[in-house]
């Protein structure tokens, strides 16, 4: 369990003060002075959906996740998409050598699903012991998805049967790509016509709702079984609705997909990730797109986070008076649900200002975090403890 503490930063015979959870019932050190200063303690967190593209924009954001992050589940929407086991294991490699010597961080493999994936491609996958999952684009969804499935249960059913065989996990971009379909609507309709229906066919087969944004995909997973279907949930769809995209005009880094929705649907997501249920687990969907090719006149889809993205967890958990069911989210339910070992390490989250970059640059351009330039209440603290 995570490690809750405040201390003030008078001088004092013993400074620092260990609260036991939950904090709601212990209250607030006797002392309290107006600086006092709180602390979470966390086992590492994992990022279960992440972009880390290639080339040198890889250098950059990998640095970022490697420095809060144990491992993550690399999404395999390159350009080509990565659609093959050796495709994966060399993506792997460049990864590896993009990061920091002294780092330990471990890039979790993914397969891109395509009309024309054979089964024997999960089997090799599965032995190869570096890809643990496959992921669904429908055809035209998102970012980098021109190649995905145009029809999974009629072109992919014998790979999902493999993967039910693998016990390989299916990573789901849920959302219909029909033009007729409100843009609004499309997750929602995806579970109706797409999801359920095939879990209904392969009970067995294990499935992640990536990136989930709405009430109707909370009620989807509490409605299957625990162990079996899952949802990540990323700190953008937590933090905002869809009036940030329009506030003071239009605001492109705050664009992505699934798109940002009402109100009631973010406190649909809150009220699930703090619930205490171990099906939701941290996902941040970092997303990094070169500056120009947002700001555009057809900007991209995809926010990148990675950098705020424990700032921005920890901030929803504390206003739901829910922190004590932070680590569980960010390092339990992940490593749980893929059947890995939960990390050994530690990691802090200090309670103090810390102002986001406007930007980073790398030698062909420039990215914009989510927050850009604003100050955040919680600082990831890179150190262990
Ligand atoms: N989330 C996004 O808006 N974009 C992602 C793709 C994805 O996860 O759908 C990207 O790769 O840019
Ligand atoms: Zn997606
Ligand atoms: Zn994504």
């Amino acid at each position: 369990m995570g490690c809750l503490r405040a201390f003030g930063m008078t001088a004092s015979p013993n400074p620092c003060k260990v609260l036991n959870f939950p904090y709601g019932k212990v209250g607030w050190p006797r002392r309290v002075n107006t600086r006092v200063r709180m602390e979470v303690s966390l086992t590492k967190p994992d990022d279960w959906h992440l972009h880390l593209r290639d080339g040198d924009l890889l250098e950059t954001v990998v640095s970022h996740s490697a420095s809060h992050f144990g491992r993550a589940i690399v999404m395999p929407n390159l350009k080509p998409p990565v659609t093959t086991t050796a495709a994966a294991l060399a993506y792997r490699e460049s990864i590896l050598k993009a990061l920091p010597s002294s780092s330990d961080f471990e890039p979790l493999m993914t397969l891109y699903l395509t009309d024309k994936t054979h089964p024997d491609e999960i089997k090799h996958a599965r032995n190869s012991g570096m890809v643990f999952a496959v992921k669904l684009y429908p055809a035209g969804a998102t970012t980098n998805s021109q190649d995905g499935v145009t029809d999974l249960i009629g072109n992919c059913l014998p790979v999902l049967k493999e993967m039910v065989e693998q016990n390989m996990p299916l990573l789901v971009h849920g959302e219909v790509t029909d033009p007729e379909v409100d843009m609004f609507d499309r997750e929602k309709v995806f579970i109706e016509t797409i999801l359920r229906p095939l879990i209904k066919k392969l009970p067995d087969l294990k499935v992640v709702m990536e990136h989930i944004t709405t009430q109707d995909a909370v009620r989807f997973i509490e409605s299957c079984k625990e162990g079996s279907v899952a949802a990540t949930v990323t700190p953008q769809h937590l933090l905002l609705n869809r009036n940030s995209l329009f506030q003071g005009g239009l605001q492109p880094h705050n664009f992505c997909l699934p798109v940002l929705k009402r109100e009631i649907h973010r406190k649909a997501l809150i009220s699930a990730v703090t619930s205490g249920s171990n099906q939701y687990f941290l996902g941040t969907d970092s997303a990094p797109h070169e500056r120009q090719r947002k700001e555009c006149s057809c900007g991209c889809a995809g926010m990148y986070n990675a950098p705020v993205a424990l700032s921005v967890y920890a901030k929803v958990f504390e206003e739901a008076g829910a922190l004590d069911k932070l680590e569980a989210f960010t390092s339990f339910n992940g490593p749980d649900f893929y059947g890995l070992p939960r990390n050994e390490s530690k990691i802090k989250l200090v309670k103090a200002p810390w102002k986001i970059p406007e930007s980073y640059t790398y030698p062909s351009g420039t990215i914009v975090p989510m927050l850009a330039g604003e100050t955040v209440d919680w600082y990831p603290s890179a150190a262990a403890i």
